[in-house]
């Protein structure tokens, strides 16, 4: 049976500015994402990677193209309707965390799970990143690592469909960012969510079904991966 598409993706361009001063993010990106695919995006900086997953997430809007999630174009959604899309379906991973400091580990993934439509109860949340005594502790007194793992729990208290994932371990250690990437993969299978993870990281893209190299704002290559690694394979 055909993979089912979650986005279609074409002829999608984003011109920052005007004149002599305009950036060409993206020039023409054509591209399907598949229902329950880890995906890696690799490329150099600037290549345009941060601004396709913006636009994919409903962050931001394109200049030019189209792009629709599950047969609904999101040029079609309003502001209200972004938000509820991006409240209801998909996850972001930032490369800094993004956790409210005045919150604890539990408070934070309450923001989320309070406005999600089937949440995952909090403790689970933090059972599937290995992080259930954690729950009360604030931001400051977690590590990098823990906290990126809290910001999936987080992410994962939806069950989203889709989860961005935008330089998930640039900022942690080897041991850090494998238990991190764990935290990811989980999603993956718990939940069949699409993984979207863009990285510098040329080892972590043996994580992925498929690997797109981009360059310049416009896919290179896509590699078909036919033997995923664990993430506990992987070393950098
Ligand atoms: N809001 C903005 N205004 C103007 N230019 C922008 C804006 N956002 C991104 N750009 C430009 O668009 C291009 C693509 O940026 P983008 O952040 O998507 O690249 P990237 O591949 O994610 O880079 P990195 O790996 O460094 O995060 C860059 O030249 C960047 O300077």
């Amino acid at each position: 049976m055909a993979a089912k598409t979650l986005f279609a993706i074409r002829g999608l361009t984003r011109v920052f500015g005007q004149g002599d001063s305009a950036v060409h993010a993206l020039r023409g990106i054509d591209l399907d994402l598949y229902h329950g695919e880890v995906v890696v995006l690799l490329g150099p900086s600037g290549s345009g990677k941060s601004t396709l997953l913006n636009i994919l997430g409903g962050l931001d809007r394109p200049t030019g193209g189209s792009v629709h999630y599950d047969g609904q174009s999101l040029a079609d959604l309003d502001e209200r309707g972004l938000t509820h899309f991006r409240r209801d379906h998909v996850g972001f991973i930032f490369q800094f965390y993004n956790l409210i400091p005045s919150l604890t580990a539990r408070e934070n993934i309450e923001l989320v799970t309070d406005l999600a439509a089937t949440p995952l109860p909090v403790d689970e949340a933090l059972a599937m990143v290995g992080l259930s005594h954690r729950g009360e502790h604030f931001p400051a007194q977690l590590s990098g690592g823990e906290q990126q793992r809290v910001a999936i729990a987080r992410a994962l208290a939806k069950r989203p469909r889709m989860l961005f994932c935008d330089e998930p371990t640039g900022a942690l250690d080897l041991r850090t960012g494998v238990m991190t990437l764990e935290a990811l993969m989980q999603a993956n299978v718990a939940f069949q969510s699409t993984l979207l993870i863009v990285t510098h990281n040329a080892d972590i893209a043996r994580l992925g079904d498929r690997i797109i190299q981009f360059a310049d704002g416009q896919i290179r290559e896509i590699i078909a991966n036919q033997s995923r690694a664990k993430p506990n394979e992987l070393r950098w």
